[in-house]
C-alpha cells in the first residue's frame, strides 16, 4: 500500500480516495479498469494543500502551471492510466504473495522449524528504519514534502492483511513455565509456556505496535501487539513511554510467526519476518517490580544482554533493578505512562493494595509506613493527577480503583476540604462508569463536606440526577430532542446515560438463541429499550482523524474498516478496564460456525433497575487490578462483525452493521440527526459501535419495533400495541428490499428467517420474486430517470423554485405527466402480477411506484393523486380507516369519502410513510379540505413520536419546509400549528 501511495504521487497523481481504496482489491477486471482511468484523471491540486499559504504562492502556482503550457488532457490521462495499470498491477501482485505468505504459514503450522537467532544489532538497525519510515509516512501525510506546506487534510491510508488464526491464553504465569530461544520454532504456538523479555528498542506504530525484545539469553525477537492502541496517531516519545526500553513482560503461549507484521503490521510482500505475534493485548503481562511474585520470576534468570533502561517522565530509569515500595510515595507517577504505569497498567496504589487485598484476604490494615504528613499531601496530589491522567485515556475503572485505594492508604481526605474535593473527584469518576445513583452519593457528600459545590459539579450533580432517573423511567421526550440536536452539532456524539431497560426480557427462543421478549403489554410508541455503546468509535475520532485502515481477512475476503479494527481495540481495552464488561460484549454471540465464548452460556446481564449504593472501600473492585479477563480478539472481531451497529459518518443510526461487505442497507429513518451532517458516506467513514442488550434483539424483515440512533445511544420502541411474550425483533438488513436482497445477505447469519413478509415473498414464489426484482431493479430506475428530468424542467427555470413556464410548454408537460404516471401504473400492474393473488396488501415494492405516480398526478389530478399515496401507505403496512377503507382494490380514484385516517402504523419505511402522510395533507390543502390536512399531519407525527420520538422541535426539524410533493404549488403546511 506504501508504495502504492508513494508511486501515485511521484507521478503527481491525488491519492485514491476512501471509496477508491477499498476498491483496490476489488477482483473485478471492470471495477480496475475504471478505477484506474479515475486514478489518471486526477490530478495532485496546489488546493489540496493548506489554505494558510500566502496569495504570493497561489500566484507563483498558477505561473508555474501557465508555464508548463497547455497539455493534452486525453493524452495526459492515456500516458497516466498505463502508469497507474502497472502500478496496480504491482499492487495486486505483492497483496496476492501477502495472501499466499498467510496461507503457507498456516500449512507450516504443521512442520515448524527451529528459530535462528538474527543479531540484536541488526534487529534494532531494521526497527530504528521502520520507526523513520513510519515517520515519514506522518509527514508526508500532513505536510507536502516539496514545498513543506501543510495540507488541508491528513490523509494516511493503511492496509493489514490477516488471516487463519488467533491465539489467547487464559493461564497465568505461574501455571506457565518458560522457554528461551533454544526451544523455539516458527510457525508454532507455544502452549504451556511463557516467553520473559525486556523492551530493547523504541515502538513502532501501524496498527499494531511493534518492538524488539531481548530474552534472557542475550537473543533479539521482534514482537508485534495487535489491538495495542485505538489512537493510531501516536507515535515518538508518546508513544514509546507505553513501553519504554527496559520494562520487563512476560508473552502468554506465545506464537512464533513466520511474518510476526502479519495481523496489524504493513503488508511485507510475503517476506519471512520471524518474530512473536501477539493477537490479544491480554496475552502480554507487564512485570511489576512492586509485586513480589513478579520479582521472583524477574530474579530467576540472568540477564545477558544489558538494556540501558529509558528513562521516565520524571527523569528515573525504569530497569530490572527492585523499585522498593517506598519509591511509590516518593516517586509515584502523575501521568498515565509515566514511569510506573505503563501501557494498560493499572496505577501504582492499586497494584499495591490489590496485592494486599489478595495477600491478607482484608484482615489487616492496608497502609504505607513511614509516610509523614508532608509525603502524603504531596502523593495525594500526584494520584489525583494520575486519576485525571486515567480519566482522559478513557480508563475510569482504573481511576476508581487508584482512588479506591488511595483512601484505603489514608493518601486522600483529612481535612474536610480535602474530603470534599476527592468527593467531587469520586462522583465524576462514577459518573464517567454510568453509576449516576452513586455519583450522586459522592456529590451530595461533598456538598455535605464542604456546604458548597463549584459550578462545574453543581451541572454534573443535575446530569447525575437526570441521567438517574431516565435509568428508571428512560429518556423523556425532552431528552431524546437534547440527544437528536446534540447529536447533529457534535461530529462524536456521546452521551452520558446508563442503559434502560422497558417492560422486556432475555428469553431462549426456539431455533434462535437468545431473544428479547416482552414482559407485559405495551403501546404503539412506547420505548423498551434506551441503550449507549460499550464502545464506539468515530472515523473522526481523534486517535484516528485521517488514518484510513483497511484489515484485510484472508479467509472470507472481508475487508474491515478503520472503526471496526478500533472498535474492537476499544472493546478490548474496556474490558481490561473495567472487566464487568466481559460479560455483556464476550456474552455474546460471533457468528455462524464461531463456538460460543464461555461467558454465552452465562445468564445474560440487564441493567440494574435499582442500582447498588456506594461502596466507597470497594475492595472487591481492586482484585479487578490483578485479575484482567482473558480475551479472544478474533472472538471479539466476530462480535462486532455480527452485532455490532454502523452508523453512518453522520451522527445518526442504521439497522445492525451487515459486518464488512457493502450492502447499503443504511436507512434515512433510522439516523434522524443526520441531514445536516457530512455528506461523506463511504464506508471507511462509517462508525462502529457495539450495544449489548440491544444485540441480543433477533431479526425480523417486517419488525415490529423501531431501533434508532442519537450518536452512541440506540432507542428501540414498539411500531404497534403488542402483547406480553410478543418476542421484540428488528432488521439486521432493510425489509424494504427484494426477498432475494434481504436472503442473501442474511446468509452470513447463517438462519432463515421466517417473519411475515418472508413467508409471503415464499409463497409468491421464486420466479416471481426474481422477476420482481428485475422490475423493480431494472423498469423502475428508468422510470424514475424520467421522472427526474421532467420534474426538475417543472421546477427550474421560475423565480424562488416555482414553476414558470409558457401555457404552451405546460400544456405539453401535462401530457409527459399523464404518460409518465401511466407508465408508472403499468409498472406497479406488472408488479402486482407477481405477487400471489391471496397475499395482503403488504408489498413494499410497491411504495416508491405509488409515490411518483403521486408526485406526478398531483400536478392534473388530485384526488388520483391522494389515491395513489394511500396504496404507497398501504404497501408498507399501514392501515387507512374512514373513507380510505372503503376503497376499492382497483387502480381507479377513490369515491369522496369523510375524514381519513391513519389506523396502524406502517411496519416498513417509515420516513416514506411519513412523507406520503404530509404528501396527502399537501394534496387536501389544495383539494380545499383543511380539516383532512390537519388529520394527515397529526398522524404523521404521531408516526415520527412512535419511531424518532423528541417532540415537535424534532418533527419539524426534520420535515419543515422539507418538498413532500415535489412539484410544490406554494403549499404551506402550517406544521407548527397543528401539532
Ligand atoms: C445479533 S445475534 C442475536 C442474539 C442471538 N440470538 C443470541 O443468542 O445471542 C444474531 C444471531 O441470532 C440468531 N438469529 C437472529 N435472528 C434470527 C431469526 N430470525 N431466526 C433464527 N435465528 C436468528 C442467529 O444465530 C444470528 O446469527
Amino acid at each position: 500500500m506504501e508504495d502504492l501511495l508513494r508511486s501515485i504521487r511521484n507521478i503527481g497523481l491525488a491519492l485514491p480516495d476512501p471509496t477508491q481504496l477499498l476498491q483496490l482489491l476489488d477482483p473485478d477486471p471492470e471495477v480496475q479498469e475504471s478505477l484506474a482511468q479515475m486514478l489518471a484523471l486526477n490530478h495532485q491540486e496546489p488546493e489540496q494543500e493548506d489554505q494558510e499559504s500566502d496569495a504570493d504562492d497561489d500566484a507563483a502556482n498558477s505561473d508555474v502551471s501557465s508555464d508548463a503550457g497547455v497539455a493534452d488532457p486525453l493524452i495526459d490521462s492515456d500516458l497516466f492510466k498505463g502508469a497507474v495499470q502497472a502500478l496496480l498491477e504491482n499492487y495486486r501482485k505483492a497483496a496476492d504473495k501477502e495472501r499466499d505468505a498467510l496461507k503457507k504459514e498456516e500449512l507450516a503450522l504443521r512442520t515448524p522449524k527451529p528459530l535462528k537467532a538474527v543479531p540484536l544489532k541488526a534487529l534494532l538497525a531494521r526497527q530504528a528504519a521502520e520507526i523513520k519510515r513510519r515517520e515519514e509516512e506522518t509527514y508526508v501525510a500532513e505536510f507536502n514534502p516539496e514545498t513543506g506546506r501543510k495540507r488541508r487534510e491528513f490523509y494516511l491510508p493503511r492496509q493489514t492483511f490477516e488471516g487463519f488464526g488467533s491465539y489467547s491464553s487464559d493461564k497465568t504465569i505461574q501455571e506457565l513455565e518458560r522457554i528461551d530461544i533454544k526451544q523455539l520454532q516458527a510457525p508454532k504456538r507455544f502452549e504451556g509456556k511463557f516467553l520473559l523479555c525486556q523492551v530493547a528498542s523504541r515502538l513502532n506504530l501501524y496498527a499494531s505496535c511493534t518492538f524488539i525484545a531481548v530474552l534472557p539469553s542475550g537473543v533479539g525477537l521482534p514482537v508485534s501487539i495487535s489491538h495495542f492502541t485505538s489512537n493510531l496517531r501516536l507515535q515518538g516519545h508518546d508513544l514509546d513511554s507505553h513501553l519504554p526500553i527496559g520494562t520487563v513482560l512476560a508473552i502468554k503461549e506465545p506464537f512464533i510467526s513466520l511474518n510476526h507484521f502479519s495481523k496489524g503490521g504493513p503488508a511485507t510482500g510475503g517476506k519471512t519476518i520471524h518474530g512473536v505475534r501477539v493477537d490479544t493485548p491480554s496475552d502480554v503481562v507487564i512485570l511489576d517490580p512492586l509485586d513480589e511474585e513478579d520479582k521472583k520470576v524477574i530474579r530467576s534468570v540472568e540477564w545477558k544482554e544489558k538494556v540501558e533502561a529509558s528513562e521516565g517522565d520524571d527523569g528515573v530509569k525504569l530497569a530490572l533493578e527492585d523499585v522498593p515500595s517506598e519509591s511509590v510515595w516518593r516517586d509515584s507517577p502523575a501521568k498515565v505512562n509515566g514511569r510506573g504505569c505503563l501501557w494498560l497498567q493499572d496505577g501504582p496504589l492499586s497494584r499495591l493494595a490489590a496485592r494486599w487485598a489478595r495477600a491478607s484476604s482484608g484482615s489487616s490494615k492496608f497502609s504505607l509506613p513511614g509516610m509523614d504528613r508532608v509525603a502524603r499531601a504531596s502523593l495525594r496530589q500526584r494520584t489525583r493527577s494520575l486519576i485525571e491522567s486515567f480519566l482522559l485515556s478513557d480508563r475510569p475503572g482504573s481511576a476508581l480503583r487508584e482512588l479506591t485505594a488511595a483512601r484505603l492508604a489514608g493518601v486522600l481526605s483529612v481535612e474536610q476540604v480535602e474530603i470534599s474535593e476527592d468527593l467531587e473527584l469520586e462522583g465524576r469518576i462514577l459518573h464517567r462508569l454510568g453509576r449516576f445513583q452513586q455519583a450522586l452519593e459522592a456529590l451530595d457528600g461533598a456538598w455535605a463536606h464542604s456546604s458548597h459545590l463549584s459550578q462545574d459539579m453543581e451541572a454534573l450533580r443535575g446530569n447525575c440526577k437526570a441521567s438517574a432517573l431516565m435509568t428508571l423511567q428512560g429518556p423523556s421526550p425532552n431528552d431524546i430532542s437534547k440527544f437528536y440536536f446534540d447529536s447533529e452539532k457534535e461530529p462524536t456524539p456521546r452521551f452520558e446515560i446508563s442503559d434502560y431497560l422497558g417492560p422486556v426480557e432475555v428469553r431462549d427462543i426456539p431455533n434462535a438463541g437468545r431473544g428479547l421478549v416482552l414482559s407485559r403489554d405495551v403501546e404503539e410508541g412506547e420505548l423498551l429499550l434506551a441503550c449507549k455503546a460499550a464502545s464506539s468509535s468515530y472515523a473522526i475520532d481523534e486517535g484516528c482523524r485521517g488514518v484510513y485502515l483497511m484489515r484485510y481477512t484472508v479467509e472470507n475476503e472481508v475487508t474491515s474498516t478503520t472503526t471496526q479494527v478500533l472498535a474492537a481495540t476499544k472493546s478490548i481495552h474496556a474490558i481490561l478496564d473495567r472487566p464487568q464488561l466481559a460479560l455483556p460484549i464476550l456474552g455474546l454471540t460471533a457468528g455462524p460456525g464461531v463456538p460460543h465464548s464461555p461467558w454465552v452460556s452465562l445468564p445474560y446481564p440487564v441493567p440494574n433497575r435499582k442500582p447498588p449504593t456506594r461502596d466507597p472501600a470497594g475492595k472487591e473492585s481492586l482484585a479487578q487490578a490483578l485479575e484482567k479477563p482473558s480475551i479472544n480478539a478474533s472472538y471479539v472481531n466476530g462480535v462486532l462483525r455480527f452485532n455490532a451497529f454502523g452508523p453512518a459518518a453522520s451522527p445518526g443510526t442504521s439497522k445492525e452493521d451487515d459486518g464488512d461487505k457493502k450492502d447499503g442497507k443504511f436507512q434515512d429513518e433510522d439516523r434522524p440527526g443526520g441531514h445536516h451532517q457530512s455528506s461523506d458516506t463511504s464506508e471507511l467513514s462509517r462508525s462502529t459501535m457495539v450495544h449489548p442488550l440491544p444485540a441480543i434483539l433477533n431479526h425480523a424483515c417486517l419488525p415490529n419495533v423501531s431501533s434508532v440512533f442519537f450518536g452512541d445511544i440506540v432507542t428501540t420502541r414498539a411500531l404497534h400495541p403488542l402483547k406480553a411474550g410478543t418476542e421484540i425483533m428488528h432488521q439486521y438488513v432493510r425489509g424494504e428490499q427484494p426477498f432475494l436482497s434481504r436472503r442473501s445477505q442474511l446468509s452470513k447469519h447463517g438462519f432463515r428467517c421466517l417473519c411475515q413478509l418472508c413467508q409471503m415473498d415464499e409463497r409468491d414464489g421464486e420466479e416471481n420474486c426474481k422477476r420482481r426484482q428485475r422490475l423493480v431493479g431494472g423498469s423502475l430506475p428508468m422510470l424514475l430517470e424520467r421522472s427526474r428530468i421532467l420534474l426538475k424542467s417543472r421546477t427550474t427555470g421560475g423565480r424562488d423554485g416555482k414553476p414558470e413556464m409558457a401555457p404552451q410548454a405546460e400544456e405539453g408537460n401535462l401530457e409527459s405527466h399523464r404518460d409518465l404516471s401511466d407508465s408508472l401504473i403499468q409498472l406497479a400492474q406488472e408488479v402486482i402480477q407477481t405477487y400471489s393473488q391471496e397475499r395482503p396488501k403488504l408489498r413494499p415494492d410497491l411504495m416508491s411506484i405509488y409515490q411518483k405516480v403521486a408526485e406526478h398526478r398531483s400536478i392534473y389530478d388530485l384526488e388520483g393523486a391522494a389515491d395513489a399515496e394511500m396504496r404507497a401507505l398501504e404497501s408498507v403496512g399501514a392501515q387507512l380507516g374512514g373513507g380510505a377503507a372503503r376503497r376499492e382494490n382497483g387502480d381507479g380514484p377513490s369515491p369522496p369519502s369523510p375524514v381519513e385516517t391513519l389506523e396502524r402504523l406502517p411496519d416498513l419505511h417509515f420516513d416514506g410513510a411519513i412523507k406520503s402522510l404530509l404528501s396527502l395533507a399537501c394534496i387536501s390543502i389544495l383539494a380545499g379540505d383543511p380539516s383532512q390536512a390537519k388529520e394527515w399531519v397529526r398522524s404523521a407525527f404521531r408516526a415520527h413520536q412512535s419511531t424518532i420520538c423528541g417532540g415537535r422541535d424534532v418533527f419539524l426539524d426534520r420535515w419543515q419546509g422539507v418538498g413532500y410533493l415535489v412539484v410544490d404549488r406554494g403549499v404551506q403546511l402550517p406544521l407548527s400549528e397543528w401539532i
